[in-house]
């Protein structure tokens, strides 16, 4: 057991004019864990990824990356500390192939110098990590496919693939399965699922779709009006009344 959690908030809170938005949130999630982050609109589900990525500085509290406090530290700093996120919305070149896309993820990855005749091999480095990644996101036979053509549910996959590309250990999925079709989402489930079973990665997933977290993830968090509601294993999540209750109206 490791001696501190993959990722880790403390007493965190955001405020903004007069508006308490996140109050008092504190949990971990262990190293290799899938904690699914549920709860109605409005709860602060995105509030709390922009704090986690950096987006957004809180004005209460602690984040914590193995144990290291990264509060203060910028997106870019925390994404080079092991931190890798996806959007709601999709974030791709869509002019771009499917490999163009991913290959930009792993060169951003390999940085270093930008001298004539370190490019080409890193150009080569970058080109041979976003096959892999593609392959592991079950896109093989897709490289060459302009990314503005796919389905979302293969948008989504060659997005996971970009944050693989930069070698995170930790990542956040922002609604993986908005936009998706019906038809895609148990592929992008198994997908997700062999982030954490076959690489070992911490994932933290906001999701909408209450069967597709409740079936993949190891414990869910509720949030309700910005606090979070209750932690635990999905079965025991659904069973609490107070969890019951906020979603009273909503279908879970
Ligand atoms: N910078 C801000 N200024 C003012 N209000 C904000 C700010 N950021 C978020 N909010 C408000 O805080 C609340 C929580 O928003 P947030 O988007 O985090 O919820 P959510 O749980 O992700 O909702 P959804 O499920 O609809 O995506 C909302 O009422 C939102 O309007």
């Amino acid at each position: 057991m490791a001696a501190h959690p993959a990722l880790a908030v403390e007493g965190l809170g955001f405020a903004v004019g007069g508006a308490s938005i996140l109050a008092d949130v504190e949990f971990g999630v262990a190293r290799g864990e899938m904690l699914g982050v549920i709860g109605p609109n409005g709860a602060g589900k995105t509030t709390l990824f922009n704090v986690l990525s950096g987006l957004v500085r809180p004005t209460a509290g602690r984040v914590l990356l193995d144990g290291q406090d990264v509060t203060h530290l910028a997106v870019h700093r925390r994404a080079r500390a092991g931190l890798g996120r996806t959007f709601q919305t999709s974030s791709l070149f869509e002019g771009l192939s499917v490999l163009e896309n991913v290959r930009l993820a792993a060169q951003a990855r390999l940085g270093g110098s930008l001298s004539v005749l370190a490019f080409p091999r890193r150009h080569d480095a970058a080109t041979r990590t976003a096959r892999e990644r593609l392959a592991e996101v079950g896109l093989a036979g897709k490289e060459d496919h302009r990314s503005g053509d796919l389905s979302h549910g293969d948008k989504r996959k060659v997005e996971i693939a970009m944050m693989l590309a930069t070698d995170p250990s930790v990542v956040l999925l922002d609604e993986p399965m908005a936009g998706v079709g019906s038809g895609d989402v148990g592929a992008l489930s198994e997908v997700i699922r062999g982030l954490h079973r076959d690489r070992g990665t911490t994932v933290l997933m906001v999701e909408h779709h209450m069967d597709v977290v409740l079936g993949l993830v190891d414990r869910v968090a509720v949030m309700h009006h910005g606090r979070l509601l209750a932690v635990g294993t999905p079965e025991a999540v659904m069973a609490d009344s107070t969890v019951q209750a906020a979603y009273l109206g909503e279908p879970v």
